[in-house]
């Protein structure tokens, strides 16, 4: 992730090698009436690389976060995924590509309490007309990695567990970047620390590009890079390794 040099606060030299960015969004710029909610944002993410958004609320976050979703139509710029771009796209193609490229992680976990935990990650596959056999077979993989029990109730997981799924859920259909919008906020400490752990290990573990957005300080700092947001302008971008500010 690399804003317009003209707002970078660290010497971009200090910022590590980049791999090619599988999300890169330049100069967006999202109005509604009179009011500027982003200003001209640039960022870029890589594959196997996890960027966290902070920011006070009202800043922007959720509008950054929703513009990339395609929810929101930006006013000008670009929002290139896996090489393209999504601010063009329109109806179902829009929808095929997030389907596909996009894993979303909600605070909440944000699951069907009628369906099994099994059955909440493998609709993302099915919905995609995945074979029936193969998506649950996945989906059963995927939670067991991430320990979470296929059966029993979704309304009775814990948080932690109810936050595993949601991950289960977003890698089914092995995304390129993985949103994630709070995905700590409803915890307690404990289960915060290893949720934030597992969530910044995607990008190792499934090769996919993370972007985060928190308020917590401890859950951001797990990012290879942070940027702040403020007003709708991404101000600085630190890299918590090379301890820049
Ligand atoms: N549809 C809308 N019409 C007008 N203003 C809006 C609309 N949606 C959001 N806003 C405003 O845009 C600003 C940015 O909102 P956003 O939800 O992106 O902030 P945020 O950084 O995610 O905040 P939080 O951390 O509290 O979730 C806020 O001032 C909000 O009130």
């Amino acid at each position: 992730m690399v804003p317009r040099e003209s707002r970078l606060n660290v010497d971009p030299i200090a910022l590590p090698a980049r791999s090619d960015p599988v999300l890169r969004i330049e100069s967006l710029t999202y109005a509604i009436d009179d009011r500027i909610l982003l200003n001209e944002v640039d960022l870029q993410v890589g594959a196997g690389e996890s960027v966290t958004i902070t920011g006070p609320s009202g800043s922007g976050k959720s509008t950054l976060l929703s513009c990339i979703l395609g929810l929101l139509k930006p006013s000008s710029g670009r929002i290139v995924l896996s090489g393209q771009d999504l601010v063009r796209l329109r109806g179902r193609e829009l929808a095929r590509i997030r389907q596909r490229k996009i894993g979303m992680v909600f605070q909440f976990g944000e699951l069907i309490p009628e369906l099994t935990p099994l059955e909440n990650v493998a609709l993302p596959a099915l919905l995609q007309r995945g074979n029936r056999r193969e998506s649950y077979d996945k989906a059963a993989a995927l939670l067991s990695e991430l320990g979470v029990p296929s059966h029993g109730r979704t309304d009775r997981l814990s948080g932690g567990e109810r936050q595993r799924t949601g991950v289960a859920r977003a890698l089914i259909n092995s995304p390129a970047v993985i949103l994630a919008d709070e995905p700590t906020g409803a915890l307690d400490a404990k289960t915060k620390d290893q949720v934030a752990d597992m969530i910044f290990d995607l990008p190792r573990a499934y090769g996919c590009a993370v972007l985060v957005v928190t308020h917590d300080a401890s859950v951001a700092e797990r990012a290879n890079h942070v940027v702040h947001l403020d007003g709708g302008v991404l101000a600085t971008v630190r890299t918590p390794g090379l301890g820049g500010s």
